[in-house]
């Protein structure tokens, strides 16, 4: 039987980026098919060559045999191919209906939009969902009016209105209560017994064991495996996302068990998280780990008072303690830098003195100094960090990446903080200087200021904390410190099997 979709030898690139050097995807028809692999492997990529949405580099993509090359996502269509997008294409101002057959409009005999018909064919797609839909779906809801899980239902409604033969599915449960998933996944079975092909991407573990039939590896841009589900298990396709990894030399956990913790929260929920507890030590580098967006900019975002959490406590040294914007966060010794440097960190064409004398001026509480008496003081900070410049007050624009965050850092520790927020730091900014980076950040830590350190890089994770929490969904899902410190525990938890 020809298979419903072959793909192999297929590369992408963007500019530089390669974003597939070597992808293969093998779907059955009437199959339920996992594409799987860490962030920014290219499995959307991939997904999208297949769709229509890009168009290769180089390779080969047969639907049902025979040879596709769309030159747009609506010849894919026009093929059968529908595909799920993980950032949502709704629009919001409209309703569902419109949104569910936006540009498909059924027509009457005079060639009008049908409308009847239309809002006929909704009700039955969201029947599909039962009751898990939830109250207020209905066809003339208006999308920007709905919650998301909600939204997220439109889009896969839309999908399905479609009545495509394969249905490639990107991250589509994201938002789902669990009841909604079920019934997903009720759909997704349905589907397969009437021969459509799902391609299934998801970053949830239990999810690809519940439902797909076979299992698609990828790591760094390549196809590196094809399993069948039930002859596999979950840690074997970690081992296979992760591929052959020395285990990092650990540093000996410093026992920093005895010590009062400088930072303790507990149970802090709202917005994306929900019942948070850590507890940070004088001198410890405790890492936010997981998948990109699980909530961990949200918690240090949170502490920083750009956003308040709903619920939950926060101590520091001891006290409790409400923060409520970053001028309280920064009179009360808590700093946050994050690898967003363009967007949160720079006064953009003023001056590297300009850019490291902010802080201090917040805490400090000063309107009006004299250079004279803050530059001495500021020279001795950047010098600290090997910061390479020529005068203070060259612009912030004529440094590097790399220096330019040592000055956000620097900035922060001529104010003496009690604990630094990293969040994502090292966000594009070469090799030597993260190694730079990293020492500076254990340096700081050595005198005893806690930090809390995202990283949307598991290896800088590995590589500097003495323990790492991992988040999934918005909660810790676990702790990992000494012999667990490692790729495969860690990749584990993102993906849900903790
Ligand atoms: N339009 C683009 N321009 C430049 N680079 C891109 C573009 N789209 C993707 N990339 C890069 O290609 C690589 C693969 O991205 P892709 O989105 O396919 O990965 P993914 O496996 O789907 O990741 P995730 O799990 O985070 O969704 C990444 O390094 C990404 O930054």
């Amino acid at each position: 039987m020809t298979s419903a979709i072959e793909a192999f030898d297929v590369v992408k690139k963007f500019g530089s980026v390669q974003a597939v050097s070597n992808g293969r995807l093998t779907v059955g028809q009437g199959e339920i098919h996992a594409l799987l692999g860490a962030n920014g492997c290219g499995k959307s990529t991939l997904s999208k060559i297949i769709a229509g949405t890009h168009a290769a580099t180089s390779g080969t993509v047969l639907i049902d045999g025979k040879p596709a090359a769309f030159a747009n996502p609506r010849e894919a269509e026009e093929a059968g191919i529908a595909l799920f997008y993980q950032e949502l294409s709704l629009i919001p101002q409209m309703t569902v209906e419109a949104n569910v057959f936006l540009g498909r409009e059924p027509k009457n005999a005079a060639g009008f939009v049908d409308r009847e018909k239309m809002r006929a064919d909704t009700e039955a797609l969201i029947r599909l969902f039962g009751d898990a839909a939830g109250n207020g779906l209905v066809p003339d809801a208006r999308v920007g009016d709905l919650p998301p899980s909600q939204r997220q239902i439109v889009e896969i409604l839309k999908v399905y209105a479609k009545a495509p033969k394969i249905v490639i599915m990107d991250e589509a449960t994201a938002t789902l209560d669990g009841r909604q998933v079920a019934v997903f996944f009720d759909i997704l079975r349905k589907m397969r017994d009437g021969d459509v092909s799902t391609v299934f991407i998801s970053h949830r573990l239990d999810e690809v064991f519940a439902i797909c039939d076979r299992i698609t590896v990828m790591r760094n841009g390549e196809t590196v495996a094809e399993v069948v589900t039930a002859e596999t298990t979950q840690e074997e396709v970690v081992r296979l996302m992760i591929g052959d990894v020395r285990r990092a030399e650990r540093r000996s956990a410093q026992a920093q068990s005895a010590a009062e913790p400088i930072l303790a929260i507990d149970r802090i929920g709202g917005g994306r998280l929900s019942d948070v507890s850590l507890s940070l030590a004088p001198g410890e580098i405790l890492g936010l780990g997981g998948l990109q967006g699980q909530g961990q900019s949200e918690l240090l975002r949170g502490l920083f008072g750009i956003k308040e959490f709903r619920e939950g406590q926060i101590r520091l040294e001891g006290q409790a303690t409400r923060i409520r914007r970053p001028s309280q966060a920064v009179a009360k010794g808590l700093a946050y830098i994050s690898g967003d440097r363009g967007t949160d960190a720079a006064l953009p064409g003023r001056s590297i003195f300009e850019n490291l004398a902010a802080a201090v001026l917040v805490s400090e509480r000063r309107m009006i100094v004299r250079a004279g008496t803050l530059a001495p003081r500021l020279a001795d900070v950047a010098a600290l960090l090997k910061t390479k410049y020529a005068r203070l007050s060259d612009a912030i624009g004529t440094l590097s990446g790399g220096n330019q965050q040592k000055v956000f850092i620097a900035r922060w520790l001529a104010t003496n903080p009690k604990v630094l927020l990293l969040d994502d730091p090292t966000k594009g900014i070469d090799l030597g200087a993260k190694a730079d980076l990293f020492a500076l950040i254990r340096e700081l830590a050595d005198k005893g200021i806690g930090i809390l350190l995202y990283s949307s890089e598991d290896s800088e994770l590995l590589d500097n904390c003495d323990r790492v929490a991992v988040f999934n969904g918005g909660s810790v899902v676990t702790e990992l410190s000494g012999a667990t410190l490692d790729t495969f525990h860690l990749t584990r938890a993102a993906f849900g099997d903790a």
